[in-house]
Parts: structure tokens; sequence; C-alpha cells
């Protein structure tokens, strides 16, 4: 479980985030929520200690890991798939998912798992190409795959639908509920796609200027109207 506690962030004299709080439980899916420019991606930065907090803890089972620096944070637990991907465009899909296995003894390391490409099989046919060939939600598909390939207790995803055509989408809500239903890892998701987000969510927080100002139970959302403190 993950439990975020109070931070607080500031970029110069800006306070971005503030007081933020909430739980990230093993085999839920725990959306985050918010209009543009509200914090979101300062907040996953800020879990994944990229960005440092000014105060408040992020908590990984049980473990204080808010002084960890983020090579440290992967190696606890934490996986992230950042917005807009980043992938290795010069490196073929399978160097990419490796790089994720980085933390394992060299032995483990050296070979992908099976179950990644029988996760994303169009990984399996395309892993020889270089990462930049592939089209934007294949890309997707990969970022994910290298997150997973460091078996993490904690995936972070942040914005994974933007600039991805639908049928890609379909497939990686699949892939999320599937890995919740699983049951080993707290799924942390950013999502503006609101239809997306509600479908997935087992819980649900909202921030607005930094600010949480609504959390609840997933099957609440449309009940709660969340819909409307996020619309554009
Ligand atoms: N490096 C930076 N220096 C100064 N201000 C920044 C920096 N990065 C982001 N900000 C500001 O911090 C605020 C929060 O940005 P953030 O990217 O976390 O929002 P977001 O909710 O993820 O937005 P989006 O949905 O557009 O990605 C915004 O006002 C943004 O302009």
């Amino acid at each position: 479980m993950l439990d975020v506690k109070a931070i607080n962030q500031y970029y110069g004299g800006s306070h971005i985030l503030r007081d933020v709080s909430f739980t990230a439980p093993v085999g839920e899916c725990s959306v985050i929520l918010g209009r543009n420019g509200v914090g979101k991606t300062t907040l996953l930065k800020c879990l994944m200690g990229i960005l440092p907090i000014k105060s408040g803890q992020v908590v990984l089972d049980g473990t204080d890991i808010s002084k960890l620096t983020p090579e440290q944070r992967v190696r606890a637990g934490l996986a992230y798939v950042p917005q807009g991907r980043d992938i290795f465009s010069t490196l073929t899909v399978e160097e990419n998912i490796l790089i994720g296995m980085a933390k394992f003894s060299h032995s483990k390391a050296g070979r992908v798992p099976r179950h990644l490409y029988d996760i994303f099989p169009v990984l399996d046919e395309m892993k020889h190409r270089r990462g930049g060939d592939l089209s934007g939600g294949q890309q997707q598909q990969l970022a994910i795959a290298r997150a997973l390939a460091s078996e993490p207790r904690v995936l972070i995803l942040d914005e994974p639908t933007e600039g991805i055509q639908p049928s890609i989408i379909k497939d990686i809500g699949r892939v999320i509920k599937d890995l919740g239903y699983q049951g080993d890892m707290a799924i942390v998701l950013v999502e503006q796609f609101y239809e997306f987000a509600e479908e997935l969510a087992d819980n649900y927080t909202v921030l607005s200027r930094g600010q949480v100002v609504a959390q609840g139970a997933g099957e609440d959302m449309a009940n709660n109207r969340i819909q409307e403190l996020v619309a554009i």
C-alpha cells in the first residue's frame, strides 16, 4: 500500500501541492483527477522522488521512502509511466523493456519475461523494431511493459490515454483492470479522460489548485458528480 501524507511542494515561490494526502491500496486502481495544471504530474514526480517535497511523507508498505532517490524508490517497488512515455527511440522494443529490469541481478535482467509479451502481443511481434518506429499507442504499451518489468508494488501512470487511438485505449484499460484483479500491486492513475478513469477507479481523488477537493470510492463517482468537478 502507498500512503501519501500531507505533501507540500513549491516551484520557487509558487505553492503547487498543498497538504495532498491519499491512499493507494494493493489490488486497487486509485485515480487522481483534476483539470489542466492543478498539479497532477507534479504529485507523481514527488512520489517518484524526481521532485523534492517540502513537507509530508510517502510511505510504502509502512516504510517512509520520502528521502530516497528515484532509483532507490524503483528498487523499493515503485514504477512510473511518465506522460509522453519517454521511450528510447533508438533502442529496440526488447532493449527498452530490459531497461525496466535493471534493478535485478544480471542473470534475471537479461531476458524479457514471457508474461509481458502475453500481456502485449504486439510488443512480441515488434520486439526487434526500434522504439521510435512504434505508433503512439504501441509506445504507450511499451512504456507500461517496461514499468511492469521491474515487478512493481506500485504502478504509477500519467495520462496513458493521451493521444492514443480508441482501440488501444480499450486494450490498455483491460490491462490495468487485470493488473488490479491480480491483487499484487497498487495502481495510481492520473487521467483526464473521465469515462476511462471512472471505469477503472476503485477509489478517486480530485485535485484543484494543488489541493484535494474530493475523495471517495470509485462506484460513487457518478452519484457525487465528479465529472462536473473536472470538466474543462
Ligand atoms: N518546472 C516548473 N517550474 C515552474 N512551474 C511549473 C513547473 N512545472 C509545472 N509548473 C506549474 O505547476 C502547476 C502544476 O503543473 P502540473 O504539470 O503538475 O499539472 P497537471 O495537473 O499535471 O497538468 P496537465 O494536466 O496539464 O499535465 C502548473 O501551474 C504548472 O504551470
